[in-house]
């Protein structure tokens, strides 16, 4: 393997990660045990023997460091993926980390003229309601964004759902659905071309593994 050959991969720090990292083993790759330790504050970790750097950086970052080429490849949530709109190829559906977007609220909510909106997707909200011919007033929070109705600041979120835990701790119902959210491998354009045979190997490896996967489901 040339440096040439050499792959860095953008790996979102939070619940992705260690799925995504099950997923890259599972397809035969030995990676070390420690690859990331949980008390470790390392953001870049080298498997020399594999000839692969990964970036641990924060989920929404991903696509930001695939499309300067900073990263050759990354591993991001479906929902980052539509509200960021880099340029880069999507590859595979990782089937990993799946959750879905929907609108929730308080359950005596009942419609108003122009409702507010609260949500860390702002893209993604504007372009559901503007598809349902709803005029709303999208406020754009960082977390937390269940709180919001409960304290007056917005009518209606748009967020993630997994469990509907948060949700239900909050006093909030899921309303209505907008989109299915797994994970996706993302490529920088120009190392697709220039990288082509080891981002081939390693697209290979994962789409058998997935493809085995949904056999055996
Ligand atoms: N219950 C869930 N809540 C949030 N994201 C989820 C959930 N289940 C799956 N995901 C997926 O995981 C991604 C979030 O990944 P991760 O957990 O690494 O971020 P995070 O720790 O919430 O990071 P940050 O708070 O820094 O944005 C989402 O973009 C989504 O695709
Ligand atoms: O349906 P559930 O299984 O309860 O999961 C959904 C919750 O998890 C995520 O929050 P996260 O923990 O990432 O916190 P934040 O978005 O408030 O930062 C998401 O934003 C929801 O709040």
């Amino acid at each position: 393997m040339t440096m040439t050959d050499r792959l860095t991969i953008a790996m979102p720090k939070g619940r992705i990660f260690g799925e995504a990292v099950q997923l890259l083993r599972e397809t035969g790759l030995d990676l070390p045990g420690d690859l990331a330790e949980e008390e470790s504050r390392k953001l870049t970790v080298s498997v020399p023997k594999l000839g692969f750097s990964f970036l641990l950086v924060k989920p929404v970052d991903v696509p930001a460091y695939v499309e300067h080429g900073v990263a050759d490849l990354g591993v991001v949530g479906k929902d980052v993926l539509m509200e960021e709109e880099r340029d880069v190829y999507e590859l595979l559906d990782l089937k990993i980390s799946p959750c879905r977007i929907s609108v929730a609220g308080l359950p005596d909510w009942s419609p108003v003229i122009h409702p507010k909106v609260a949500t860390k997707y702002p893209r993604i909200a504007d372009q559901y309601f503007r598809e349902q011919g709803q005029q709303v007033e999208v406020i754009r929070l960082n977390g937390s964004v269940e709180l919001a109705p409960r304290i007056g600041l917005a009518d209606r979120i748009v967020d993630i759902v997994s469990t509907g835990r948060t949700l239900k701790e909050n006093g909030l119902v899921e309303l209505e659905f907008i989109k299915d959210v797994t994970s996706r491998l993302i490529a920088n354009r120009a190392s697709y071309r220039l990288k082509s045979g080891v981002i081939d190997d390693l697209y290979q490896r994962l789409a058998e593994r997935i493809d085995r996967e949904e056999e055996i489901v």
